[in-house]
């Protein structure tokens, strides 16, 4: 895991970084420009091309210039600056490398306020305006420079964050941004890049490491940390000699309904391809054919008998296409089990949310946006759900994993961990039914509920990678249960 760190504990991180190396701080700042000039590099290879870089007078300005020197050092000869001097003050900084700058054939321009700006005559922009020291919304002129760059339309290249984005806290649905096609960030991915509002800054993101004091980062009070793929090597269990299907649990998926018997088939095919030794699907009788026909490996149970059923399961999911007529406060006082609670079981809670007193510790439940809401009432920005997820998954003890381009899992400690796997061409039907009988496989397979929420989520996406790398644009959720046993194989081996 990496701790993601707020603006405030990334500028502590600075701080001690420059005491206790110690470097000076004007040094620290060249070995980001190098660390950015390094990934600028690989990524735009043509020296010839042309390159307008926009910098403000703090620090990451500074970066801004230092960058400038160093691209032409290294060949980029079409380099133009312009600096918007909007502020009264520079840093130190910013101000020593303006200094060396002069000593470079690299044309500057300063603009100050209410200032016409000049067309953009280049072809690639590096935007060092505002970083991390963002402390309100864009406006007056530097919003008026951001628009005239945004209707350039040529890409850019951020410096650590696009200009305009906070780095962590509530990104208002009024911010503007100046777009970057790629953010190259320093040390850390920041905060906000993980919440849906980054799509508006940015395409992407690439982190790069400018040395900071990794173990001062990692000893800091982290309330979000981003799993690794190391994690899941260490957490992922191969299977051991000797072993048979009571060795990897029972799995119950008490899903399905007369229109929506999809969802209770995916989620109990998932379970099957995640490893639980035997999965029962409690379905209504008129999916049983379809579920012979398409897992013959998954047993049958029908509801009358679900409670026997209920007593043999190591793990129990309950929701994918269920419907609302169930009683899910009977299921509820059933003998506790590690639980996933998913779709319809979900809404059912949100009907009655006297229910979620008696979730069993530790179950989990995996809304989508629209889901969390109906739960925990209506959000305008994903800063305060995820911020409502960590205070209702202590209250109540569960784990929530808020699904998203990077799921939020959240810990009944607060703890947040974010997944890094997953893309948009998973964004289909059946994906989170999915998710749930990968979830309920690995509970089964006795992990914990923690663990196997950080297996499943990682695992989901992983295989969705897997097959968006070979080419599929859009992934069927039964394409991706096929590639979980081949998803799983590929963590085992790797040894990076
Ligand atoms: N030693 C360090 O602190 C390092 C800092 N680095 C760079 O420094 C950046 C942070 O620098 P700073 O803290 O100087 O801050 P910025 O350069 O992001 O912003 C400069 C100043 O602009 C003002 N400002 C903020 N939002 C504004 C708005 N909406 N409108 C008008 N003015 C606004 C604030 O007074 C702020 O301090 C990082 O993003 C990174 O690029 C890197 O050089 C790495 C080392
Ligand atoms: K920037």
């Amino acid at each position: 895991m990496k701790n993601i760190l707020t603006s405030e504990q990334m500028r502590e991180a600075d701080r001690h970084t420059i005491a206790t190396e110690p470097i000076a701080s004007v040094d620290l700042m060249e070995r980001a420009a190098l660390a950015f000039v390094k990934a600028f590099m690989q990524l735009h290879r043509d020296k010839n091309v042309s390159i307008l870089i926009c910098c403000g007078t703090g620090n990451n300005g500074g970066d801004g210039l230092a960058v400038a020197r160093l691209l032409q050092q290294h060949g980029y000869d079409n380099v133009t600056v312009w600096i918007a001097r909007f502020a009264s003050r520079q840093s130190t900084d910013f101000a020593t490398n303006l200094a060396k700058l002069h000593y470079c054939p690299i044309p500057v321009s300063e603009f100050f306020p209410s200032d016409e700006f000049p067309a953009v005559t280049q072809s690639i922009l590096i935007d060092a305006l505002l970083g991390s020291g963002l402390n309100k919304l864009l406006d007056g002129d530097w919003l008026r420079l951001v628009q005239h760059l945004n209707a350039a339309r040529i890409p850019s290249i951020a410096v650590d964050i696009p200009t305009g984005l906070p780095a962590d806290g509530i990104v208002p649905s009024t911010a503007q941004m100046l777009y970057a096609r790629e953010a190259i960030t320093f040390q850390r991915p920041k905060l906000s890049f993980f919440f849906p509002e980054s799509a508006k800054a940015m395409d992407k993101f690439h982190v790069v490491d400018i040395g900071l004091d990794e173990v001062f980062i990692e000893n800091l009070p982290a309330d979000f940390k981003l799993v690794e793929a190391s994690d899941i090597r260490g957490i992922l269990r191969g299977r051991k000699r000797f072993s048979h299907k009571g060795t990897y649990g029972h799995a119950l998926i008490i899903a399905g309904n007369t229109h929506t018997m999809g969802a209770a088939l995916l989620c109990a095919g998932a379970s099957v391809y995640s490893g639980a030794g035997l999965t029962t699907a409690c379905i209504p009788a008129e999916g049983l054919l379809a579920l012979n026909a398409r897992y013959p490996e998954v047993m049958y149970t029908p509801r009358e008998t679900l409670a026997e059923n209920w007593e043999d399961a190591d793990a129990v999911a309950v929701g994918p296409g269920l419907g609302l007529t169930v009683d899910l406060q009977h299921m509820l006082e059933y003998p506790a089990k590690p639980l996933v609670l998913d779709a319809d079981a979900l809404t059912l809670l949100a009907r009655n949310k006297s229910l979620m007193k008696k979730l069993p510790p530790n179950s989990v439940l995996t809304p989508h946006m629209k889901e969390f809401d109906r739960l925990f009432g209506e959000h305008s920005n994903w800063w305060d759900r995820v911020n409502t997820a960590r205070r209702r998954a202590v209250q109540h003890q569960t784990v929530i994993v808020l699904k998203n381009q990077y799921t939020f899992m959240i810990m009944p400690d607060g703890q947040v961990y974010i997944n890094p796997t997953g893309n948009p061409a998973m964004a289909s039907g059946g994906m989170g039914d999915v998710l749930t009988g990968m979830l309920t496989a690995f509970l089964a397979q006795g992990y914990p509920p923690q663990e196997a929420t950080i297996l499943a989520c990682y695992m989901h996406g992983s295989a969705g990678d897997r097959l968006a790398a070979e080419g599929m644009a859009v992934i069927p959720a039964t394409e991706l249960i096929a590639a979980i046993p081949v998803t799983w194989d590929a963590i085992v081996q790797s040894n990076c």
